[in-house]
C-alpha cells in the first residue's frame, strides 16, 4: 500500500527538520508527515500510523540514506529508552532545531515578527544532568531493576549508566539494586499496587561531589534500611545522606509530601553563582547547573541592577535567581508555593549572609496583589519563572496592574513563553526587548529561554 494519504500507507520521505516533540519534519504531497527517531537530511521509508487532512504521524520502517547529521548515540538503549529524543542527531543540529522553536514560537504564538533571538547558548552534551529519578521494577525472571521506561510505554529498560546523567552517579544506579534485592524490599508493582519501593533519586552537587540518595517508598518504614544506609555511607565516601520518601498516593508524581532522613545529612551543598546553596531532595534546582549560571549571568548583565530596586522573584524554589539579584538590588522578595523550598531558600540566605531577601510561601496568584504593600512601590523588577503551563490569567492581570519598569521572564516552554509576553505587550504596554534560549537539556527537545520585557 503506498502512494495513498491512507493510514497503514507506507511512504518515501525526505526529513528536513525537527518539531519541539522531538519528532523529524518531512513533507508528502504538501501534508507535513512527523516521525520519530530520524534526522534532518534522512531520506527513509515510514508506514503512517495516524492521519489528518493536511499532516500525520509515521512509523520509521527504514533509514535509506543516513544524514551527515545522523551519529552514533552515546547510549546503547537510545532506540528504546523514553528518556531522550535526540541520541541520533548530532549536537549542532539539536542546536539549530532549538533555536528555530522559539523563534517559531515567539512568532507563530506571540505575533513577535521582528524579535532578533540570540544565538542559543550550549551545554556539554552529556553527563551534565545533576539529578536522576529512576522507577524500579522487576524483570521477569524478578530481578530487581531500574532504569527509564522504553518509549511511550510503562515498561521498564535495566540502565547501570546512563550518559546524560553526571557520571558519578552511575555506580549508585548499578550497585543500589543489589542491595536492594539482599534486603528483600517488596518493589512496587503498579498494575497491581502492591509492594512498596517506586523510585531510586539521585542529586548530586556538581562543585562538591556531594551525593543525596532517596528511596520513594508506599511505606513510611523499610526493615533494616538505618542500618542498610550506613553501609552505604561508608561504602561511597561523596554520598552525604539517605532519605525515605513516603509516596502512597496513585499519582504520576514522584515524591510524596513526607521525606524522612534516615542517615547522614537531608541535602546536598552546590557551588552556585559563587554562592554556597543547600538543595534538599525534592527541591526544585534546574538539572543544568552550569546551565543555570550562564543564564543568570545573561539575567544579571541585561539587569544592570545599581543597587536601589525593589525586585519580586516569583517563583523562586530555593532561591536560585533570589539570592544573586538580591546581592545586587535593594531588597528581593521570593514567592514560592512549597514550603520545603521556602525553607530551604531561609537557609541558603543565612548561609550565605544575604539579609535583604524574604520569602513568601504561597500561590503567585494570591501573593502577587500584595507585593506593593509588601515591599513598597514601584517595584522596579519583577522576575518570572514558572512551571511549563505558564502563567496563570490571574498571574498576567496581577502584573499588570503591579506595572513593573521591566520584566525578566524565564521559562522551558517557548510555547507558553510566547502566549504569556504577548499578553503582557498586548494588555500591560510592555515591549519585548530580547530573547536568549540556553541548551539545558542536551538530547532532548527540551529549551530553556529567558525574555526581557520593559515598559
Ligand atoms: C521552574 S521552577 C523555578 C525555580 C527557581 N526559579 C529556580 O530557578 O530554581 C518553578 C517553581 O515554581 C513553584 N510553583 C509552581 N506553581 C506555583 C505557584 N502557583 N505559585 C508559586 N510557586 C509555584 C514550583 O514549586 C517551583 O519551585
Amino acid at each position: 500500500m503506498g502512494d495513498r494519504w491512507q493510514q497503514g500507507a507506507v511512504l518515501d520521505l525526505e526529513i528536513t527538520g525537527l518539531n519541539s516533540t522531538g519528532e523529524g519534519v518531512g513533507r508528502w504531497q504538501e501534508r507535513v508527515v512527523f516521525v520519530p527517531d530520524t534526522v534532518p537530511g534522512d531520506r527513509v521509508q515510514t508506514r503512517l500510523l495516524r492521519i489528518k487532512p493536511t499532516y500525520g504521524w509515521g512509523k520509521l520502517l527504514q533509514v535509506e540514506t543516513a544524514s551527515p547529521d545522523r551519529i552514533k548515540p552515546a547510549c546503547i538503549v537510545a532506540d528504546k529508552c523514553g528518556g531522550c529524543q535526540w541520541q541520533t542527531v548530532a549536537y549542532t543540529e539539536q542546536l539549530a532545531a532549538k533555536q528555530q522553536q522559539v523563534e517559531d514560537a515567539l512568532k507563530r504564538i506571540g505575533g513577535f515578527d521582528t524579535i532578533k533571538v540570540e544565538p542559543i547558548l550550549p551545554s556539554a552534551p552529556l553527563a551534565y544532568r545533576n539529578k536522576a529519578t529512576y522507577p524500579l521494577g522487576r524483570s521477569d525472571t524478578q530481578q530487581v531493576q531500574a532504569g527509564y521506561y522504553r518509549k511511550g510505554t510503562h515498561k521498564l529498560i535495566n540502565l547501570n549508566r546512563c550518559p546524560v546523567q553526571d557520571e558519578r552517579l552511575d555506580p549508585f544506579l548499578s550497585e543500589i539494586k543489589q542491595d536492594i534485592a539482599e534486603q528483600g524490599w517488596p518493589i512496587y508493582d503498579e498494575s497491581t499496587q502492591r509492594g512498596a519501593l517506586r523510585h531510586l533519586s539521585l542529586r548530586i552537587g556538581r562543585r562538591t561531589g556531594q551525593v543525596l540518595l532517596t528511596l520513594v517508598s508506599t511505606r513510611p518504614r523499610l526493615g533494616n534500611l538505618e542500618e542498610q544506609a550506613q553501609t552505604w555511607l561508608q561504602r561511597y565516601p561523596h554520598l552525604v545522606g539517605v532519605m525515605l520518601n513516603h509516596n502512597a498516593q496513585q499519582t504520576n508524581a514522584i515524591f510524596g509530601g513526607t521525606t524522612y532522613c534516615v542517615a547522614g545529612q537531608p541535602y546536598v551543598e552546590e557551588q552556585f553563582a559563587n554562592l554556597q546553596l543547600r538543595v534538599g531532595p525534592t527541591n526544585f534546582f534546574q538539572v543544568n547547573t552550569e546551565q543555570a549560571e550562564q543564564l543568570l549571568a545573561v539575567i544579571l548583565a541585561e539587569l544592570n541592577l545599581q543597587g536601589h530596586e525593589r525586585v519580586v522573584d516569583a517563583y523562586c524554589g530555593i532561591g536560585t535567581l533570589t539570592l544573586p539579584i538580591a546581592d545586587q538590588a535593594k531588597h528581593c522578595l521570593g514567592l514560592e508555593v512549597s514550603k520545603d523550598s521556602v525553607q530551604q531558600a531561609q537557609t541558603n540566605a543565612a548561609i550565605n549572609g544575604i539579609s535583604n531577601v524574604d520569602f513568601q510561601v504561597g500561590a503567585v496568584e494570591d501573593w502577587l496583589p500584595q507585593v506593593g504593600e509588601r515591599l513598597g512601590t514601584p517595584i522596579d523588577v519583577v522576575v518570572l519563572d514558572p512551571p511549563r503551563k505558564g502563567c496563570t490569567p490571574a498571574v498576567l492581570r496581577s502584573l499588570i496592574e503591579l506595572a513593573p519598569h521591566r520584566i525578566v521572564y524565564m521559562s522551558c516552554n517557548p510555547a507558553t513563553l510566547a502566549r504569556d509576553l504577548k499578553t503582557l505587550c498586548e494588555q500591560g504596554g510592555y515591549q519585548l526587548q530580547r530573547v536568549q534560549p540556553a541548551d539545558f537539556f542536551p538530547q532532548t527537545a527540551h529549551v530553556e529561554c529567558v525574555a526581557f520585557l520593559v515598559r
